[in-house]
């Protein structure tokens, strides 16, 4: 499951706006990729244009040998059965109860029964953690749960690909980390190519396989998570580190003259913060687009960041290490402290 998705060359204006141009960049199949960029960057412009909502000015959107920009409307309402969509606020209709806003798709878009309607349903309601709550409205629940509720309706036709449009937007620090598990957690399960847009740093850092950037109209980089997050380059360190001092200032981008007096003032680039774990499935294994830490940086001869994939404070015995070195090959080597910095995988034959 989950198939390739290959931009090449696209480029998106509003009249006289230009939002980016020659955007290029693949997600690989079943892997999970993030989209980052200052507010306005055109993000959600960019999921729309994926899933044919909005048409661009030049370049393609290849999936499965089809050029959806050139698709013919009845073509398109075909492929668009590939993507599952989670928008922003979960897109539930107000009137309808959780059950019915879920299954909406399936009684839109197919010749189910309504017994496996309900299977299907219940199923997913299952797998986002939402059991139970089939008869409550869209207004008596929490924002999170109208994320799930959201993500339980994008999974009921088994999409081959899953667009999320900030899934952090209101909410607290530890309902992102679980909806962030979630994702983690379905992939594994399902296997669809992931895209996530957001703003959430600590997101782009644990979650993905692949991370991009948008800014001042392009595309800066597309990679490897490893890659980027050892990346010099002013504009990702800045953004993916969350700092002010930078290109990137209060509106967009910073001019010579704030740039200078940063220069001035002394501010200088601290040093790059470590390489987080990845975030694995909470069933323990490991998802087919996981690579084992470190993996990128050592085929990159890249040195990872001082004290880069070690487990974070309170995770008692390196248990996220172990995990990953059961389950993938990777084995921290001998006669090193668990304190102690980077430790790269084991590399076969
Ligand atoms: N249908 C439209 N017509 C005209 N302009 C639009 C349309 N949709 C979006 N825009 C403009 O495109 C730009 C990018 O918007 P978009 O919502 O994609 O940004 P974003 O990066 O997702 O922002 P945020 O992170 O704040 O959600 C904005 O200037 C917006 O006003």
């Amino acid at each position: 499951m989950g198939v390739e998705v290959k931009v090449e060359g696209l480029t998106k204006s509003f009249g006289r706006q230009v939002i980016w141009s020659d955007v290029s960049l693949t997600l690989p199949a079943g892997e999970i990729s993030v989209l980052l960029g200052p507010s306005g960057t055109g993000k959600s412009v960019f999921l729309k244009n994926l899933i044919g909502l909005l048409k661009p000015d030049r370049g393609s959107i290849t999936i499965q040998g089809n050029d959806l920009t050139k698709l013919s409307e009845r073509k398109l309402y075909e492929v668009r059965k590939l993507f599952g969509v989670l928008f922003q606020d979960g897109a539930l209709f107000g009137s309808m109860n959780l059950y019915d806003n879920i299954a909406f798709p399936l009684r839109e878009h197919t010749r189910k029964s309504e017994s496996e309607v309900k299977r299907i349903v219940d199923d997913k309601m299952e797998m986002v953690g939402l059991a139970g709550t089939e008869r409550k409205l869209p207004g008596e629940i929490s924002g999170g749960m109208r994320k799930r509720a959201g993500l339980a309706r994008a999974l009921v036709l088994d999409p081959e690909i899953v667009l999320v449009d900030e899934p952090d937007s209101g909410l607290d620090p530890v309902r992102t980390a679980y909806i962030n598990q979630l994702f983690v957690d379905l992939n594994q399960q399902i296997g669809a190519t992931f895209l996530i847009v957001t703003h959430d740093v600590n997101t782009a850092r644990t979650v993905p396989d692949n991370i991009g950037l948008l800014y001042r109209r392009h595309l800066a980089m597309f990679g490897p998570r490893e890659m980027l997050l050892s990346s010099e380059e002013p504009v990702v360190r800045q953004f993916l580190n969350a700092q002010r001092q930078g290109p990137i200032g209060m509106s967009e981008e910073k001019d010579v003259g704030e740039l200078e007096a940063e220069r001035q003032a002394g501010y200088e680039m601290p040093p790059l913060p470590p390489i987080a774990l990845q975030l694995l499935p909470t069933d323990g294994q490991v998802r087919a687009g996981q690579r084992p830490p470190g993996a990128w940086c050592q085929a990159n001869g890249v040195t990872p960041p001082p004290g880069s994939f070690q487990d974070p404070p309170g995770v008692a015995g390196s248990a996220g290490n172990a995990r990953h070195a059961q389950s993938s090959g990777w084995t921290k080597p001998a006669g090193r402290a668990d304190d102690d910095t980077l430790a790269l995988p084991r590399v076969e034959g």
